[in-house]
Parts: C-alpha cells; structure tokens; sequence
C-alpha cells in the first residue's frame, strides 16, 4: 500500500499566520488543510493564496457542509480546492452534492463522520453515493472531554470500502504509526504540529515516523 499523505491542519484564524505556519511545515506535509475555523474566517481567500503560493500541494477546505451541498462546496472548488468536506449527518442529499460540485471540478468529495451515530452505515452510504474520501474524526471538544478515533478507524477500515480514509483527532507523534498500520490513507495532525515549540521540527518528526511504519 503506498504511504498516507500527511494533512497539516490549519485551525489559526489569521490569515497571515496560517500562511507562515503553511511555509514552516511545507516541506514535510501534502495536504494544507484550511480548518474550519479558519475558512469560516477568511472565506475563499485563503484557499486561492495557498494554491498559488503552494501549487504541488493538495488543499483541503473543511466547510463541514450542513446543507445545500453543491452550492455551498462550488465556489471553493473553483478557487481551487481539491477537497472539500461534507458532514456524514447532513444527509445524502447534502452528500451528493458535493459530490456533484467536485466532480465538476475534477476534485474530491470527503464525508466527516464526526457526530455521526451509526458511523458504518453512513460509511457505507457515502460509498455508494460517489464520495472519494471518508474521515473518520473526533473533533477538538469530543477531544476534551477525553475521546479518540481509532476504535472508530478500525471499524470503518475493516469494511474495505471503495474510498480512502482520512483520519483526524488529536494525532501525534506517539500514535501516528498506530494509525498508519491501521490503514488511514491521510494522516491529519493539527495541533502536534501548530502547537509544537516548532512546527517545521514536529512536522519533520511525523513525515519520518509515517516513512518508517
Ligand atoms: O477538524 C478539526 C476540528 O474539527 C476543528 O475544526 C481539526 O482540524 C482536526 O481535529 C485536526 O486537528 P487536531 O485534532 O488538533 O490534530
């Protein structure tokens, strides 16, 4: 199996400091995610100036779309996102239309299951609805309150369904190899990396980690 890319997530909302810390990490990361903090914050923007000062990099734009899912993922796709996220609760219809609008733009469409109750099922549905990417995430307040990922990556891997799986949710150093030899196809740190005394040196221990698993 080839190698998971490495996704930095980009939770700052300063637009300034997200592209700093986007250089920092660039030379050790494949995939810039613009966090949903952060999009919500500076909108299409951010996404046109990564791709322009970044263009061997994928980006990902966490809109974590609710509703009216074509028309909300469009405009991002057009400014040149190549992934754009899609809640697994908003509902097959919401899904299928960001599959739409990444499919127009020859990108990908990424279902988050974050909160989703019955998270195999709706695996399943995305799969059969055109989505390119699953993630499996606990989000940062399910973090708090003491919550992981993994059990969730193992049930969702198993399945072997047609799509990569992305995983998110307090990733580290310490477990990203457990992760990999789970069989996440994108590996997404955030906080390891932007909340590390240096974040070039945190990134460079993770891409050496996720070659040596
Ligand atoms: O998606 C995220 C979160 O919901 C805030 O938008 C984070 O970017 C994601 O969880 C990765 O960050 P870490 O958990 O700090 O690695």
């Amino acid at each position: 199996m080839a190698k998971p890319l490495i996704q930095l997530a980009l939770d700052s909302l300063d637009f300034d400091q997200t592209i700093g810390l986007a250089t920092q990490a660039a030379p050790y990361v494949d995939i810039f995610e613009v966090g949903t903090p952060c999009v919500k914050h500076n909108g299409v923007n951010i996404v046109k100036e990564l791709k322009a000062r970044f263009p061997d990099k994928l980006v990902l734009v966490d809109l974590k779309t609710m509703d009216a899912g074509e028309y909300e993922a469009t405009p991002f796709y057009a400014a040149g996102a190549d992934i754009c996220t899609v809640l697994g609760v908003s509902g097959l219809a919401t899904i299928a239309g960001v599959v739409k609008a990444a499919n127009a733009h020859g990108a990908e469409a990424q279902v988050d299951l974050i909160n989703v109750p019955d998270k195999v099922e709706c695996a399943r549905e995305s799969a059969r609805a055109g989505a390119h990417i699953i993630g499996v995430h606990t989000g940062l307040d399910a973090q708090a309150a003491g919550h992981t990922p993994f059990s969730d990556l193992n049930d969702i891997a198993r399945l072997g369904l047609n799509l990569r799986i992305s995983v998110a949710g307090g990733i580290k150093q310490a477990t990203v190899q457990d992760v990999v030899h789970a069989g996440a196809n994108i590996v997404v740190c955030g906080a390891a990396i932007y909340g590390a005394p240096s974040p070039a040196e945190a990134a460079r221990e993770i891409r050496e980690l996720v070659e040596a698993a």
